[in-house]
C-alpha cells in the first residue's frame, strides 16, 4: 500500500523559508515513496495540532513538522494521545530549533532535512507528560520562563538566539526565588529555588552542555533545580556550563535522572512553567516521562551511539527478523518436532 505523508509547513518561521522550498521537499518525499500533500499553518493557537491530530485519525503513516519547537510541539500534542501515531519528520527553519539540534538534523536547509526523513532512519524517542499536555524537549519553572514569552517573534527572527542572550541579560536582576516542593525518582528538594528544567535531550537553549547526559529514548529526563537565586552565583554556574558542564557537581545544583517530577510552589506563590518554548499553565504539575513514545527520522549516524538507549522496537523487529530467518532455513522444523 502506498504510504501517505502530510507535511505541516508554518510559513512565517525563521525567514519564511518554507515557502520557497515546499515543492523541493514534496519531491523528496515523494521520490521516497510518500503519497504527499501540503497543510500550511496558522497563526490561531491549536489549529496545528487540530490538524495534526486529524490527518492522523485519517490514516497518514507520516506527520512532517517544518518550523521551529512551536511547530513540533503542536505535531505532538496532536498525536501523542492516539493509539496509532504516525511517525514524525522534522524540518527545522525555526529560530533555535533545539529539537533538531538534537537529532542532527540540518537546520535552515529543508530540502536537506527532508532527505534525511527519505535514509528512512528513525528512533523511538520520549516524550514529556506535563498534566494533560505533552512536550518533546524541555519543560521549565521559574521566573526566567517569562523570557521565551517577552522575547516578540520577530524580534527573534531579526536576531535568532542573541535576542534570548540580550533579553535573558536584561532580566537577570528580576530573579527572585520561589519556595518550591519538588518530588522525583531519588527524593525530594523543599527550598528555595529560582528555576527547575526537565529535558528530554542534550539540546537545551543552543547549549548542549547544559544536560550533557541525556540519552534520546531512555526513558528518563535530566532534571535541573537551581537553587539559588543570587545573580552573581547564576553567573557563575551559567560560565561553568559554557566551559565544560561543571555545574552538574556543584551544590547550589541538583543534577539527576528521573522518570516522573512532581512541582508545587509553597505559600499560594505562582510558579509559571515553559513547555517546548510557550507558556503551558502553572504549578502545581504532574510530569511523567513517555518512554520511544514516537518514531522520530532522524539523522542516526550522526548521534554518538551513548546518546541513543536501546530501541524496543528495532529490538522488538531484530527478534522477529531472527525467528523469521530460522523458520526459514528449517522450515519443516516445528513439525518435526511434533511428529
Ligand atoms: N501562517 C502563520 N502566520 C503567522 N503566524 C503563524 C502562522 N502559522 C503559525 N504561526 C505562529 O508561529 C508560532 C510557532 O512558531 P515556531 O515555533 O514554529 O517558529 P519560530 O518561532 O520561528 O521558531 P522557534 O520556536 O525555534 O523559536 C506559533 O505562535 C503560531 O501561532
Amino acid at each position: 500500500m502506498v504510504k501517505r505523508a502530510r507535511l505541516l509547513y508554518n510559513p512565517v518561521s525563521g525567514h519564511e523559508i518554507m515557502e520557497r522550498n515546499v515543492a523541493g521537499v514534496l519531491a523528496v518525499l515523494e521520490d521516497a515513496g510518500y503519497e504527499s500533500s501540503t497543510f500550511r499553518t496558522r497563526p490561531e493557537e491549536g489549529s496545528t495540532q487540530a490538524e495534526a491530530k486529524r490527518a492522523a485519525l485519517a490514516g497518514f503513516d507520516l506527520l512532517v513538522a517544518a518550523g521551529g519547537d512551536g511547530t513540533i510541539n503542536e505535531v505532538v500534542n496532536g498525536i501523542a494521545g492516539l493509539k496509532h501515531r504516525p511517525m514524525l519528520g522534522i524540518i527545522p527553519v525555526g529560530t533555535t530549533n533545539d529539537y533538531a539540534r538534537a537529532l542532527k538534523i540540518p537546520r535552515e536547509d529543508p530540502v536537506g532535512a527532508a532527505k534525511i526523513i527519505a535514509k528512512g532512519q528513525h528512533i523511538g524517542v520520549d516524550i514529556g507528560k506535563a498534566n494533560d499536555q505533552y512536550f518533546v524537549n524541555i519543560a521549565g519553572g521559574g521566573n526566567m520562563m517569562d523570557l521565551t514569552y517577552e522575547v516578540q517573534s520577530d524580534v527573534k527572527s531579526a536576531l535568532g538566539y542573541l535576542a534570548y542572550l540580550l533579553k535573558g541579560a536584561e532580566m537577570l536582576p528580576r530573579m527572585r526565588p520561589i519556595q518550591m516542593h519538588l518530588a522525583y525518582d531519588e527524593g525530594t528538594y523543599d527550598g528555595e529555588a529560582s528555576m527547575f528544567f526537565l529535558s528530554l535531550t542534550n539540546s537545551v537553549g543552543g547549549l548542549e552542555q547544559i544536560a550533557p547526559d541525556a540519552v534520546l529514548g531512555d526513558g528518563q529526563f535530566t532534571l535541573i533545580i537551581v537553587k539559588t537565586a543570587n545573580l552573581v552565583e547564576i553567573v557563575q554556574l551559567l560560565t561553568m556550563v559554557l566551559t565544560g558542564g561543571r555545574h552538574v557537581n556543584d551544590d547550589r545544583i541538583i543534577y539527576t535522572q528521573t522518570k516522573r517530577l512532581d512541582v508545587a510552589a509553597k505559600h499560594g506563590e505562582q510558579l509559571k512553567v515553559n513547555l517546548d518554548g510557550e507558556y503551558g499553565g502553572d504549578a502545581p504539575m504532574h510530569f511523567v516521562n513517555l518512554k520511544q513514545h514516537i518514531q522520530a527520522f532522524a539523522n542516526v549516524a550522526a548521534i554518538p551511539d551513548d546518546a541513543i538507549a536501546d530501541q524496543d522496537e528495532v529490538v522488538k523487529g531484530k527478534l522477529i527478523a531472527s525467528v523469521h530467518a530460522l523458520h526459514d532455513a528449517h522450515p519443516n522444523d516445528s513439525e518435526d518436532t511434533a511428529h
